[in-house]
């Protein structure tokens, strides 16, 4: 059965404010070329491959990864708050497939996800739960992080499993590229957040809110002339090649000080486009079929889209 894979940046700022220029008329088209991808892939299955934003996962016990056998959204940034449909069966499948492996991965009965998982099965699917789906998170945000080249093992160990329920599986990729959005961190935070990041979970509304506020104006800051966030477009069509020409263990020699340096804090998430490409790869050559790319420093991201699928025989 062949596989197919699309990602997509995600922006908490995508609801609340408006780019210059054409940006949102572009990226509104890029999301109907993956739409329509989608579509005619038909998919019974949908493996979503995202971060979270201390909303399900927190310090006091980050798993580097994490399939969910049960997955609910917490409803951030304008998103459905609520149950994903995930296929539990499969889910099950994917952690004892991803561990015989040799990829140590934790799983969830009750796992809370974000924006992360949340806006991209929106913005393709129409809903949080409109199809049957398996959440993967990948930790992208909460340091420390393993090195880059395990997120390409899992994503192979990920792929291998695919392949194994013979079904027609979408991996959805949420995140990156180049940015960095307010986030805080652990080291040096006072208290009171290094509280909120170690077992923040159910925020009152008017925490929650404060918190989105923070982001937003940062966003709006942008839109109104302030000087942008250091995005970084070089490495952002660096990437895009890279997983165009299926150059994926060129990743391997990459280390997380780099990439931060290089592509900000945010930028780990392209985790999750390695992986799913990586799961991709091992149904075959595989094409690359939409590659959208734009800098948007007003929803503080460099900002991409891709679709590709197992290359046919001729
Ligand atoms: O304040 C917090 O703890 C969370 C802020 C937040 O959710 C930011 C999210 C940013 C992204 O998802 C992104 O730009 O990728
Ligand atoms: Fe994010």
């Amino acid at each position: 059965m062949p596989l197919a894979v699309v990602t997509a940046s995600h922006s908490p700022l995508m609801r609340t404010v408006e780019p210059r220029g054409d940006a949102r008329t572009a990226v509104d088209a890029a999301f109907a070329q993956a739409r329509a991808f989608a579509a005619d892939f038909r998919p019974d299955l949908v493996v979503v491959v995202a971060p979270d934003h201390y909303n399900g996962m927190f310090y006091d016990l980050m798993p580097p990864f994490c399939v969910g056998t049960a997955a609910e959204a917490v409803g951030d940034y304008g998103t459905a708050r609520g149950p994903l449909a995930v296929d539990r069966e499969a889910a099950r499948h994917v952690v004892r497939e991803v561990l015989a492996a040799d990829i140590d991965l934790a799983m969830s009965e009750r796992m809370v996800v974000d924006h992360g998982f949340a806006q991209p099965l929106e913005l393709l699917f129409g809903a949080i739960d409109a199809v049957p789906a398996v959440p993967v998170f990948i930790n992208c945000v909460a340091v420390p992080f393993g090195p880059v080249r395990r997120t390409r093992r899992l994503g192979e160990a990920l792929g291998r499993a695919l392949l194994a329920l013979d079904r027609r599986v979408l991996l959805l990729g949420s995140g990156g590229l180049s940015h960095d959005p307010p986030l805080p961190t652990l080291e040096g935070a006072p208290p009171e957040v290094a509280a909120r990041l170690i077992a923040g979970r159910h925020p009152t509304p008017e925490e929650r809110a404060g918190r989105e506020a923070r982001v937003r104006d940062a966003g709006l800051a942008v839109a109104s002339g302030e000087p942008g966030p250091r995005l970084n477009p070089d490495w952002d069509r660096a990437f895009l090649d890279l997983l165009a020409e299926g150059r994926l263990t060129a990743a391997d020699t990459w280390t997380n000080t780099w990439i931060t340096a290089e592509a900000g804090n945010s930028a780990h998430e392209v985790r999750t486009w390695l992986a799913c490409y990586a799961a991709l790869a091992t149904a075959g050559p595989y094409a690359m079929r939409g590659s959208f790319y734009r800098p948007i420093p007003e929803w503080i991201a460099g900002f991409g889209i891709t679709t590709a699928e197992t290359r046919r025989n001729p």
